[in-house]
């Protein structure tokens, strides 16, 4: 394949490449490593990704405008190459299944998780620096996150990490084996091995190899080596996030033992979270 990302925008086309609809989604988990997945997965060469997040089955706004729409979102591929893109939002959207379904009912899903209190952190910490940037105020964490000495349910960083809720509803629309689960945790501790299994998932030959990623201890994270570029993520992965005290922390760990087992029932595996 000409790995078409390689050509410079002076190259034409090859006359062949064409926008197509995904056939594989990354639809959550927003803070999950989301970007990580999908520039991983862009190391294969009979893969092409969207470069922005592209919040179609989500926002209805975007939706009216239709297939076609979504399609000139697309980067140009080859036959025979697999377009993804990722939504992080697409997970919690109560539309989004039935929406996706009736796209393409054979489409395959990707969803990366995460300690579900980590990632209610890291969603706290990402909306205060974006307030922080616009010199808006924000609430602390644990102003937000404890109502009365009791965790406050109906605070949206939490609900967005209650996965079985949300997990249901996909199941509602797919087979379960049409939705590959990828840890992020060791995403973070080793990219190799479970981006094997996502190739394994995909169908894709086996193209990515342990030689694409190098630890940056500057970084503190892997980060891709391709035909001599180095890419890391940029500065708003791997943030330092926001402090939580202990008591806090234990509380919200308590209360996700239970949401956590359902989320483990549906997926079939567990994970080592608080
Ligand atoms: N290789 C590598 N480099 C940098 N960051 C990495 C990597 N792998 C996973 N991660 C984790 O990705 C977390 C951000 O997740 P998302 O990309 O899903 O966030 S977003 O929802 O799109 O905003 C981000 O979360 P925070 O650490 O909380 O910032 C990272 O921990």
């Amino acid at each position: 394949y000409v790995c078409l990302r390689e050509l410079r925008s002076a190259v034409p086309p090859p006359a062949n490449a064409t926008q197509r609809l995904p056939g594989a989604i990354i639809i959550g988990v927003r803070k999950g490593g989301t970007r990580a997945l999908l520039e991983m997965l862009n190391l294969h060469p009979d893969v092409e990704v969207a470069k922005a997040e592209v919040h179609f089955f989500n926002l209805d706004e975007h939706y009216r405008r239709g297939l076609g729409w979504y399609r000139a979102q697309m980067p140009l591929s080859l036959p025979g190459q697999l377009t993804v893109e990722k939504t992080p939002g697409y997970f919690t959207a109560p539309l989004a299944p039935a929406r996706v379904r009736a796209m393409d009912r054979d489409v395959r899903l990707l969803l990366i998780v995460r300690d579900p209190a980590e990632r209610l952190v890291s969603d706290y910490t990402q909306v205060l620096h974006n307030r922080q940037q616009r010199q808006k105020p924000y609430q602390p964490l644990e102003e937000l996150l404890l109502h009365r000495g009791r965790i406050n349910t109906s605070y949206k960083a939490l609900q967005r990490s209650l996965y079985h809720q949300h997990f249901s509803r996909w199941l509602a629309h797919f087979p379960r084996d049409q939705i590959h689960v990828v840890d992020g945790e060791a995403l973070i501790r080793d990219p190799f091995p479970e981006l094997q299994r996502v190739e394994r998932f995909l169908e894709l030959p086996p193209r990515i190899a342990p030689s694409n990623f190098y630890f940056n201890t500057t970084k503190g994270f892997y980060c891709l080596l391709s035909a001599g570029h180095d890419k890391c993520l940029d500065e708003s992965k791997g943030r330092p996030h926001a402090p939580l005290s202990t008591t806090a922390l234990h509380m919200l760990c308590r209360f996700f033992r239970e949401p956590n087992r359902r989320f483990f029932n549906m997926v079939g595996r567990s994970f080592a979270w608080c």
